[in-house]
């Protein structure tokens, strides 16, 4: 496990991460959402060591990490780290022989990785000949080469198609059935919630919401809709129930307490048959907004 305490980055006057603290278990993905500047990829930049902690610790199984740690540690960064100008399987075996890998280890796991993409008669090319997303496959090939006990993605999903995206998660998905813990940024809530076992969400550097998805969806409002027979204006009467919206018999109510569910759900039935009466549980997006707000 990956854990996070306290960590706090200034740049002169500017606080880019401020007292982060979060775990990134193993065996789990872990979205990290915020919006621009929120502080992402400064604090995935002191996770890698690439940059200094102004203050705080990155610890990995449970003691504080090492330069010999880091090596096993798959990055993505938001720069991507690969030469445009060399062929991608010469890199790829670089890569892979820097991390520990044999030379034909290296060479059989990024020929397999990259025809699992697609990329297979491509292995020759310059990395500048490829479209941008399938750069980006490559480019997460490279972080998974070494075989990582970590992985750490800047946004490894910006610019795929719906069909790398799925190749990509049935990758991600292998490592953390393995026990790799896995850390990506991203800014496609309807992807982070898709994948996510855990998030954490950043905003002016100060973490503002930390856990599974369904912690962060039961923390946020669940509203009720109710599809009366008729006309549903008579909610607005009913004691405990803040009408958020009604239209014709369809309304969306905000209610003080479960209990005057069955309040609503008797009322309804004096007054006509119910088509609907259900828990409307907040989306990613709608939490989102209300923590970050
Ligand atoms: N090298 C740097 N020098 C000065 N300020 C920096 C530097 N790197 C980041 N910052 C500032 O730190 C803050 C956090 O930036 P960061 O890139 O970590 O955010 P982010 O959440 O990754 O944003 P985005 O989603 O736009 O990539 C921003 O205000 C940014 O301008």
């Amino acid at each position: 496990m990956l854990e996070l305490d306290g960590l706090t980055r200034r740049f002169g006057e500017t606080l880019a991460v401020d007292d982060v603290g979060f775990e990134v278990p193993r065996g789990a993905m872990t979205g990290f959402v915020g919006g621009n500047g929120a502080g992402k990829t400064t604090t995935m930049r002191m996770i890698m060591g690439v940059l200094q902690p102004s203050a705080g610790t990155v610890t990995w199984k449970g003691r504080e990490v090492t330069v010999a740690d880091r090596r096993t540690f798959g990055y993505m960064p938001e720069e991507r780290g690969l030469y445009p100008k060399q062929p991608i399987l010469d890199q790829l075996v670089y890569l892979g022989r820097l991390q520990g890998r044999s030379p034909e280890g290296a060479r059989r796991s990024a020929t397999e990785l990259l025809d699992r993409f697609g990329l297979g008669d491509r292995t020759a090319d310059k990395l500048e000949s490829l479209s941008l997303g399938n750069q980006q496959r490559v480019q997460v090939v490279a972080a998974v080469i070494g075989g990582p006990e970590l992985l750490v993605l800047d946004e490894p999903f910006s610019g795929l198609d719906p069909v790398a995206v799925d190749s990509m998660v049935d990758l991600l998905r292998e490592y953390t059935s393995q026990g790799v813990p896995v850390l990506f940024s991203s800014h496609q809530l309807d992807l982070v919630e898709r994948l996510c076992d855990h998030l954490v969400v950043l905003a002016g550097g100060r973490v503002v919401a930390n856990g599974t998805v369904d912690d962060l969806r039961r923390r946020g409002r669940v509203l009720h809709r109710l599809v009366a027979g008729t006309d549903a204006g008579w909610v607005r009467s009913l004691p405990g129930v803040h009408v958020v919206d009604v239209d014709g018999p369809t309304a969306l109510l905000d209610l003080d307490r479960p209990e005057v569910t069955d309040l609503v759900l008797r009322e309804a039935m004096a007054r006509g048959s119910v088509r609907e009466l259900a828990e409307v549980v907040p989306t990613l997006s709608e939490i989102y907004r209300e923590v970050t707000s």
